[in-house]
């Protein structure tokens, strides 16, 4: 612990310095100002007590100890002044350290490489980082200045009874030990219970949102999950409770133990006082302000081990925080030197292979594709052949394991992924229903350019679904809030299909952009795609076939391989998986149409 805290420490000081100079500055100073008071009041107590305990009549000595007594009491509200002062700048740190650690936290989590939210090991480590370092990295900084506090007041207790008799010293000491040891004991203990039982607190996370959350509310009630989701919880919640109860003992004990051995260090010090009295080591007035500055040093012993015990179980999160923070990082791809092409006459992935963290077996492998300028290229093969992952390489949101993606002989690999991602368009599969207004949705952080945002919807079939509803374009898309509105799959299809259009960028690729969408508006989609959306290159994958006969080029994945490839006319000729597949659903209309 001693070599960890001094990192905590210098850690807190410093994001508290970051966070704001001057209220770190005013919590520090005044503090020390306080703890200088605190000597200053006690030795003046020795003064009071002299003139109380000298010879003479009882006015005379009350009116020699008047000077001393006002000394006291100046010290006294001094102290109490400086106090409250170091108490609001410390009031003052808190939400403003919170702040600063929790956007330094987005700041990384939003940047770090995707794969990074495809690992358990990330993951655990955000959860801990966000409910526990974040808060605690003010309760860090909070104690970090109590510490010093207690400390400072310590020293103060320290000087006094080393100027009163250096004899006095250790009894402050003794009396320290055992709260301190009892302290320690059951912060560790908290900290590695909680660090057992993580695992299963995300899941009860998990499972409390499932069973608590609009989103999932009609399919628990559909399939009637409620008494096993309900069982699930109650396993996870008894490992968690049983650990919880199992810590309640253990430091049930520790903090009995510590009491009773810390009743008996104040009794030894009580008699050890006695003794040096009644051997004329120290005077009377002496030992009356040594029982008063070893009542003030426990007062600040007791703050001062508390705030330690605090700072170290805070420390741990925070330590915590500081992990997280230091793993991210290096999950921040590297920015790298070029700038991304204007623009791009071809773009070519060659023998691309990716395997997902964690898994076995590649999800594509030795792929190679080629895309140029103004082609609509379709990726088609059945679940899981690899058509996400590849259209996700080429959008710059994962990087290839082996092979290259070049934007004309430029690799991707050397250039900014922002940058990059600038210039193309994803339409993902299960495309983010933003909780923001219909505008927002549809520019996403852009600058609002209403002519091309009127464009950009009617294109996508969008502007019927805004038309409808009660703000237009202001309507927050969020039942969870007053006034919100929620949209159907299909009319969430179009607004996320308007993004794309919205973006104008150079490539734009669509992950089953009309699985939702009611025939009408497929078949415009298709159309506008099929006029190669004014002059833009188009990756499109789609599991309805007719709607890529159109296509430029077609590439058929199997198993993340690339299996056929070539024209809808090409490879009905060839009469591969494609035409199977192509005849197997043009079968199916015709039956229909006959029944
Ligand atoms: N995040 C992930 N982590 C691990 N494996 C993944 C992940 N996403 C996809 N996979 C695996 O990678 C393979 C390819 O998945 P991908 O989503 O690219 O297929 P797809 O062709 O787009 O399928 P679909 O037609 O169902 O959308 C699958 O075996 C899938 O299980």
């Amino acid at each position: 612990m001693a070599r960890r805290l001094p990192a905590f420490t210098g850690a807190a000081l410093k994001i508290s310095w970051q966070a704001s100079r001057r209220d770190t500055a005013a919590a520090l100073g005044l503090n020390l100002a306080a703890g200088f008071f605190t000597a200053f009041g006690l030795l003046a107590t020795t003064g009071v007590l002299e003139s109380l305990f000298a010879a003479g009549p009882t006015a005379e000595r009350v009116l020699a100890a008047l000077p001393a007594l006002a000394m006291v009491a100046g010290a006294t509200a001094l102290r109490a002044g400086l106090l409250a002062g170091a108490s609001w700048a410390q009031e003052r740190l808190k939400p403003q350290v919170e702040r600063l650690a929790e956007k330094r936290l987005f700041h990384l989590t939003t940047q770090v490489e995707l794969t990074a939210f495809d690992d358990e090991e990330f993951h655990n480590a955000m959860q801990r980082a966000r409910d526990n370092g974040v808060p605690d990295s003010a309760t860090v900084v909070e104690m970090t200045v109590n510490v010093l506090t207690g400390a400072i007041g310590v020293l103060a207790t320290a000087v006094t009874l080393g100027l009163l008799h250096p004899v006095l010293l250790p009894l402050l000491l003794v009396t320290a030990v055992p709260d301190g040891w009892a302290a320690l004991r059951t912060a560790r203990m908290r900290y590695l219970a909680f660090r057992r039982v993580s695992t299963a607190r995300r899941r009860k996370y998990l499972l409390s949102d499932l069973m608590a959350e609009r989103l999932p509310a009609a399919e628990v009630r559909a399939f009637t999950l409620r008494e096993f989701l309900l069982g699930e919880y109650d396993q996870v919640a008894e490992t968690e409770q049983q650990v919880e109860l199992d810590v309640a003992r253990e430091r049930t004990g520790t903090r009995v133990a510590g009491s009773v051995l810390g009743g008996l260090a104040l009794a030894a010090v009580y008699v050890a006082l006695g003794a040096l009295l009644s051997f004329g080591v120290i005077a009377l007035a002496v030992a009356g302000t040594a029982v008063l500055a070893i009542r003030t040093g426990q007062t600040s012993l007791t703050s001062l081990v508390q705030s330690v015990n605090r700072l170290y179980e805070a420390g741990l999160y925070f330590g915590d925080y500081l992990a997280f923070c230091e793993l991210a990082r290096n999950r921040v791809p590297s920015v790298g030197g070029s700038a991304a092409p204007p623009g791009f006459a071809e773009i070519v992935a060659d023998r691309v292979t990716f395997r997902y963290p964690g898994s076995d077996t590649p999800a594509l492998h030795e792929v190679s594709v080629t895309i140029r300028r103004g082609e609509v290229v379709a990726l088609v093969g059945e679940n899981g052949s690899g058509k996400t992952t590849l259209a996700k390489l080429l959008a710059g949101l994962y990087t290839p394991d082996s092979g290259t993606i070049r934007w004309d002989g430029t690799d991707l690999a050397g250039i900014s992924g922002d940058a990059l991602r600038e210039k193309i368009s994803v339409i993902a599969q299960d495309h983010t229903r933003w909780p923001l207004t219909a505008r927002q949705n549809v520019t996403l952080g852009r600058p609002v350019d209403p002519v091309r945002l009127a464009e950009a919807v009617e294109t996508a079939g969008a502007d019927e679904v805004i038309g409808r509803l009660a703000h237009g374009y202001d309507t927050l898309l969020d039942r969870r809030f007053h006034q919100g509105q929620d949209l159907s799959g299909g009319q969430w299809q179009r607004i996320a299909i308007a993004r794309a259009f919205y973006r104008d960028a150079e490539l734009m690729i669509f992950d089953e952009p009309s699985s939702a969408l009611d025939a009408r508006a497929e078949h415009a989609l298709f159309e506008r795609i099929r006029q190669h959306a004014d002059g833009r290159t188009v990756v499109l994958i789609t599991h309805r076939l007719s709607s890529v006969r159109h296509a430029d080029r077609v590439y058929v994945l199997e198993s993340g391989r690339v299996a056929e490839e070539g024209t809808h006319t090409e490879l009905m000729l060839a009469d591969g998986q494609y035409a199977q597949l192509y005849r197997l659903q043009a079968n199916a209309y015709l039956d229909r149409s006959t029944a």
